[in-house]
């Protein structure tokens, strides 16, 4: 097997009395596209942002590339790519302006900058502040400033939660083309089309644990139900949403 992208050994996070992540282990192969499921409050966006190290874990261990995500690390932040679900844009520059200073920061060129503009689809709205972009216009350059620097690992926390279906699947295509190209890629999703139609292997959580993790069609087949809703229904015991 490929060296793993990245391994996570028993992870846990409480906040107060909330018990956000409760023992979560995994890994990711290098190349291959994974996704996170779970009912909101799951512990989905905690277990990002400790694999991430963006916050510190009460417990357990990341490591991502081969190094560990825990104390933050400067020399992998170069080399992963992190859309936030908040958005963490300088104020009051345009999109054109926010997207070629991530550019700069990374030592990337403006017209690398200007290309992942495009690809988005926000080339006319370059000259348009960032607090003057629809919510699925910030999103889409969220994500474009995630991948300027063309990551060997992305990570996107609910990438198309917000877009019309045309944008949604103009991102899909963004994703499996940078997937294509070698690019892991883990996002978690509510959408359980997108699970399915996007990922090599999902990991159903909730309540901070991690209940199943395999290919989508296996766990169909698996747990004899029709589609990813259905197991997610039968592994939760409710609804998706
Ligand atoms: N900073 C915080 N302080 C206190 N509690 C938090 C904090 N962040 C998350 N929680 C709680 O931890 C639990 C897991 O939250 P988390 O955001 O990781 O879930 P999620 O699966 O990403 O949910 P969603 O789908 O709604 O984004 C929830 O009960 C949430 O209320």
């Amino acid at each position: 097997m490929a060296t793993a992208a990245i391994i996570v050994e028993g992870l846990r996070k409480r906040y107060g009395d909330v018990q956000a992540v409760d023992g979560v282990s995994l890994e990711v192969a290098t190349g291959e596209f994974y996704g996170i499921l779970g009912p909101n409050g799951a512990g989905k966006t905690t277990t990002l942002e400790l694999v991430e190290g963006l916050r510190e874990p009460d417990e357990g261990s990341a490591r991502l590339l081969g190094e560990p995500s825990w104390p933050r690390n400067p020399a992998l932040l170069s080399r992963i790519g992190v859309q936030l679900q908040s958005s963490a844009f300088f104020e009051k520059l345009t999109a054109r302006e926010q997207i070629r200073t991530f550019a700069s920061l990374y030592g990337v060129s403006a017209q690398r900058a200007d290309e992942m503009l495009e690809t988005v689809g926000l080339t006319d709205k370059a000259d348009v502040g960032e607090n003057k972009l629809s919510g699925g216009q910030a999103q889409r350059l969220s994500i474009a400033c995630a991948l300027v620097h063309d990551p060997e690992l992305v990570f996107l926390d609910e990438p198309t939660t917000g877009l019309d279906p045309q944008a949604r699947r103009n991102l899909w295509d963004m994703l499996r083309e940078i997937n294509s190209a070698g690019r892991t890629v883990v996002l978690t999703t509510h959408y359980m089309d997108e699970a399915q139609t996007l990922c090599d292997r999902v990991a159903v959580m909730d309540r901070g644990r991690i209940l199943r993790i395999g290919p989508p069609a296996e766990l169909i087949r698996e747990l004899g139900v029709a589609n990813l809703e259905d197991v997610f229904l039968q592994l939760t015991g409710r609804e998706y949403r």
